[in-house]
């Protein structure tokens, strides 16, 4: 008789296993995995002791540029918990499959394999976990709950989703190093030499762009994303230059970025670089490795109000639904962190926002601020139309009004300019002129991407300018290297200077998106007193390699365009390239499928309209396809509970920024599109022509 129960059947390789023998490998690796992490971790202690790794600095001491890079990637608690595990669970996966000489998706499918790991890793294993209030009104603030049947999408302090599987040398967490011929890949900054250098002439302006483009552009990556990178003893840098080759196999985490003899900026043969720390999954499953991302991968403004419950605690005032806010309208200092910028006149400190990397460049510091000023305004708004009001309702009915304006912004208006209209229009992504549009759909994991991240969405890059453009009376140019991390601009003036910057993004022209990168982050990012500095470029490109992601053609294909097999342009070549960019990619990869997907995204020539190419197009399109479907708590989803109502929401899709400009940056007049350079087409107007919402609509 035949019976009722099914078993998935066992595979061969599974049925070969003995048992015995696996739970002993296992045993064994997890013991060689903590003993690695024990010798790791006094390795760090005795660098950080003989002084080779660089401590976060003293707020009255210059950084140097290992400092800033500190200052800019910071390890936040829920993420520095997650350490040793993560590398535990990676160290144990390598070995395990090394010993058995059986892949990890094999061992993986084997359910008796899987029951003993899983009893083996679980004193070490920090599971994931969520409790979630079925009927909240409003966002959680690290994201999870927003999926009510996966309340783990989408939450901080997770790792990254794969597009594509990882492409590791060793298939489980070693970069790729070589190429499909068998030689060494050449390094990344020799790429980045080769394909990103600026024509000296001058940085040629994006047709009517401005850079403002930039700008929230880079805001949006800091609410949507933020590798931790892995770090020293007491939170040191850890230095993987000027090693010997003994201590550099010894260190892990790093991967150094070799410099060619001769180069053009760098005396030095060697570029440090640390690799992103392994985050395992919600169980600890045996995997390759994977990046923790520290944001909540909505887009939910965590830039301003925080990635964690820590941190969204700090910024809170808990009066009237307010933010903390200086009298001059700035975020005021942290309680206990002066480390993140760097202090250069009298009265100056570093602000506390959501998002650590606030200073990184004073262009984001002002949007930020631009965001907290609104925060506070609709607070006091909602509080004067309802006065019984409390603040934790306050707090989260203005929280709710900006992620609405910030998403509406992004979809409505800046989307369009970087992926082009048919792009943007074919994937679902206009929101509708009036009323709701519900969309949300609960199979979809809104998850960020690890080649999100690690590759396409930095294509910001190559739209920076060399100088921050300071409105001061006619207004004058800053060089960036004067900005990174140095609030001085925006405490200028009693704080005017934040208007100033603002106010200079909306009338300067971003660079062409033509996958050239300006100097002042190609050669001087970070520059220090010391003429020390970073090329950002060759960080993109050796992060990738270090993250997993596959090669540019891997990407292709993923994105349903053909396999280029030769470096020419025509049919079966790099057809998205123009032949000078093809050219100098033949001039340093040995074959087609070793293009990084760094260079050979960025150097593709843009979509029509847009200032990406198809390949970023498709995984920055697609991502927000799933930032828009994935969100429970989009903005024009028609839900009583949890959304706006009809004419509530009619009234945030006539917001815009040149109105939030108007209202926060003491400017009489913008221009109609602050996304595009003022001209014929984009007149200044003046500020009283632009609609505020009609908060009426918010009386309760
Ligand atoms: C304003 C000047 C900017 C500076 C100084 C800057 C600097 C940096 C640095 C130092 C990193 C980390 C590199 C690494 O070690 O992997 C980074 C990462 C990144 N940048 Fe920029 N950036 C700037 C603008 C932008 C813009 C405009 C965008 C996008 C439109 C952008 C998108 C990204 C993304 C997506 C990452 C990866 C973030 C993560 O996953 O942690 N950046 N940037
Ligand atoms: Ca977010």
């Amino acid at each position: 008789m035949a019976s009722c129960t099914t078993h998935a059947p066992v595979s061969p390789v599974c049925a070969s296993l003995n048992m015995m023998q696996v739970r002993a490998v296992i045993t064994q690796a997890i013991a060689n995995a903590r003993a690695a992490l024990t010798s790791q971790k006094q390795l760090n202690e005795y660098m950080f002791r003989i002084g080779i790794d660089e401590p976060l600095n003293m707020p009255s001491q210059t950084k140097t540029y290992h400092q800033h890079y500190a200052a800019f990637s910071h390890l936040n608690q829920p993420a520095a918990i997650q350490v040793d595990s993560g590398y535990i669970v990676q160290y144990a996966t390598e070995q395990i499959t090394s010993q058995l000489m059986i892949g990890v998706d094999e061992l993986n499918s084997c359910p008796g394999v899987q029951m003993i790991w899983h009893e083996l890793i679980s004193p070490f294993c920090i599971r994931r976990d969520a409790i979630c209030d079925v009927n909240a009104k409003y966002r959680t603030i690290d994201g999870s709950c927003n999926n009510l049947q996966r309340p783990l999408w989408g939450r901080s302090n997770r790792p990254h989703i794969r597009f594509l599987k990882p492409h590791y040398m060793d298939d489980i967490g070693v970069p790729r190093q070589v190429s499909v011929t068998g030689e060494q890949l050449p390094s990344a900054r020799t790429v980045s030499n080769a394909i990103h250098r600026q024509d000296p002439c001058c940085p040629l302006k994006e047709r009517d762009l401005s850079l403002y483009v930039m700008q929230w552009g880079q805001m949006l990556d800091h609410d949507l994303t933020d590798t931790a990178i892995a770090k020293g003893a007491n939170d040191a840098t850890i230095i993987c230059c000027n090693l010997t080759q003994e201590v550099l196999m010894k260190r892990s985490e790093c991967f150094p970025i070799y410099i060619q003899a001769g180069d053009e900026r760098f005396k030095e043969s060697c570029m440090n670089f640390v690799r992103s720390i392994a985050g395992h999954s919600d169980t600890c499953d045996m995997g390759r490795r994977n990046q923790l991302n520290q944001a909540s991968s909505f887009l939910d403004s965590s830039f301003l109000y925080g990635h964690n419950d820590e941190d969204a605690r700090e910024i809170r005032s808990f009066r009237d639904g307010k933010l903390k806010m200086t009298n001059s309208g700035l975020f005021p200092a942290g309680t206990n962190d002066q480390t993140n910028c760097e202090l250069e006149g009298k009265g100056d400190y570093c602000m506390k926002s959501g998002d650590f990397r606030i200073h990184v460049m004073p262009g984001l510091t002002a949007i930020q601020v631009m965001f907290l000023r609104e925060h506070n305004r609709l607070a006091g708004v909602l509080q004067q139309l309802n006065p019984t009001m409390c603040d934790e309702d306050l707090y989260q009915e203005a929280r709710k009004i900006v992620m609405a304006e910030v998403q509406h912004i992004t979809y409505a208006h800046w989307l369009p300019f970087v992926i082009g209209e048919r792009l943007w229009k074919q994937m679902g992504l206009v929101p509708s002129p009036s009323g709701f549009c519900t969309s949300y759909d609960c199979d979809l994991d809104p998850t960020i991407s690890n080649v999100f991240g690690g590759a396409a969405f930095r294509f910001g890059h190559t739209l920076l300018q060399n100088s921050v453009l300071f409105m001061k009376g006619q207004g004058f140019h800053i060089r960036n290297e004067m900005g990174f991390n140095r609030p001085r601009m925006i405490f200028d003036d009693n704080a005017k200077g934040c208007s100033y910057v603002a106010m200079g993004l909306s009338v300067h022209p971003a660079s062409r998106a033509d996958g050239q990168v300006v100097d002042s982050v190609r050669n001087n990012l970070f520059l220090d007193m010391n003429g020390r500095s970073f090329d950002l470029i060759s960080l993109n490109i050796q992060r990738a390699r270090e993250h997993g992601l596959p090669g540019y053609n891997s990407w292709r294909k993923f994105c349903g365009m053909p396999y280029a097999i030769h470096f020419g342009t025509g049919p079966g070549g790099l057809v998205d390239h123009n032949p000078e960019d093809a050219k100098k990619l033949h001039s340093i990869y040995r074959h087609p499928d070793d293009i990084d997907i760094f260079a050979g995204g960025l150097s593709e020539r843009p979509v029509e309209g847009g200032v990406i190419g198809p390949v970023f197009s498709c995984i920055v399109g697609r991502t927000f396809h799933n930032l828009k479907y994935g969100d429970r708590f989009y903005y024009e989803n028609e839900d009583s509970r949890t959304g706006f109502t009809l004419a509530q929401l009619n009234s945030i899709k006539k917001m815009g920024l040149a109105k939030l400009m108007c209202l926060h940056f003491h400017t009489p007049h913008v221009q109609m599109v602050p996304f595009r350079m003022p001209g014929p087409t984009n007149p200044l107007v003046n500020c009283a022509m632009f609609e505020d919402l009609d908060f009426s609509l918010w009386k309760q």
